[in-house]
């Protein structure tokens, strides 16, 4: 049975080094945001997000959180303007949630946890795919949206009512034309700062960009999360939670802000 990483005491976050020494690298990610230590950048555009619900494909337990797959074989769906230059491709989006509401989100924002992140992956179309571009310094952009406590947000439940199909590690269904907008808060301001993905490989090809408004999500729809399950069917259960990596150094880095 390969040990794989994940998120427990013997296969977490503090273990991955071993397999993958990047994670002690120069831009790694999450980090603590610190507002008042970013900078205003005048220069920075304001993000251009296009998608079409057409290009929602299937969502799948991947055993370390779930995604919902698009379709990337078009400029159909795409990033542009914010701090990149070019055309970013919508891959997948995913989340990391906690145990418990007071924890969950891999980035912190003044050392503060929110229960859960939402993470828009998306690949730069200067490179062939998604998995050459995973391996650029410039390949990947990810939009990071907080999740804060508050009234139960409906265009979310969409997402939760596909849960109960896909409970187990490996498992997904279809999940056909979901706009991935109606999950995005009303104001598309920034922070953005030149990281990693946050699970292994680790590696060091993400332009971040973390939305500052959080969207809401309800007690309730937190408990849905936490009713996957990091294990295959068959297998002793363990609840899919506290799947998120604690803030790492910043480094030689600067944190960038697209407001005032
Ligand atoms: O061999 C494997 O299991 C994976 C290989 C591989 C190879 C290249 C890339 C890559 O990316 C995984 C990924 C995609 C998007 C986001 C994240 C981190 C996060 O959860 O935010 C990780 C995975
Ligand atoms: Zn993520």
């Amino acid at each position: 049975m390969s040990h794989g990483w994940g998120y427990g005491p013997t296969n977490g976050p503090d273990k991955w080094g071993e397999e993958f020494p990047v994670a002690n690298g120069t831009r790694q990610s999450p980090i603590n945001i610190v507002p008042r230590e970013a900078h205003y950048d005048h220069t920075l555009k304001a993000l251009k997000l296009k998608y079409d619900p057409s290009n929602s494909n299937g969502i799948l337990n991947n055993g370390h959180s779930f995604q919902v797959d698009f379709v990337d074989d078009t400029d159909s769906s795409t990033l542009t303007g914010g701090p990149i230059s070019g055309t970013y491709r919508l891959k997948q989006f995913h989340f990391h949630w906690g145990a418990s509401d007071d924890r969950g989100s891999e980035h912190t924002v003044n050392g503060i946890n929110f229960p859960c992140e939402l993470h828009l992956v998306h690949w730069n179309t200067k490179y062939p795919s998604f998995g050459e571009a995973a391996s650029q310094p410039d390949g990947l952009a990810v939009v990071g949206v907080f999740l804060k406590i508050g009234a139960a947000n409906p265009r979310l439940q969409k997402v939760l009512d596909a849960l109960d199909a896909i409970k187990t590690k490996g498992k997904q269904t279809t999940f056909p034309n979901f706009d991935p907008k109606t999950l995005l808060p009303g104001s598309l301001h920034y922070w953005t700062y030149d990281g990693s993905l946050t699970t292994p490989p680790l590696l060091e090809s993400v332009t971040w960009i973390v939305l500052k408004e959080p969207i809401s999500v309800s007690s309730a729809q937190m408990a849905k999360f936490r009713s996957l399950l990091f294990t295959g069917e068959g297998e002793s259960p363990c609840c899919m939670e506290d799947n998120y990596r604690p803030p790492q150094p910043l480094k030689n880095r600067k944190v960038r802000a697209s407001f005032k």
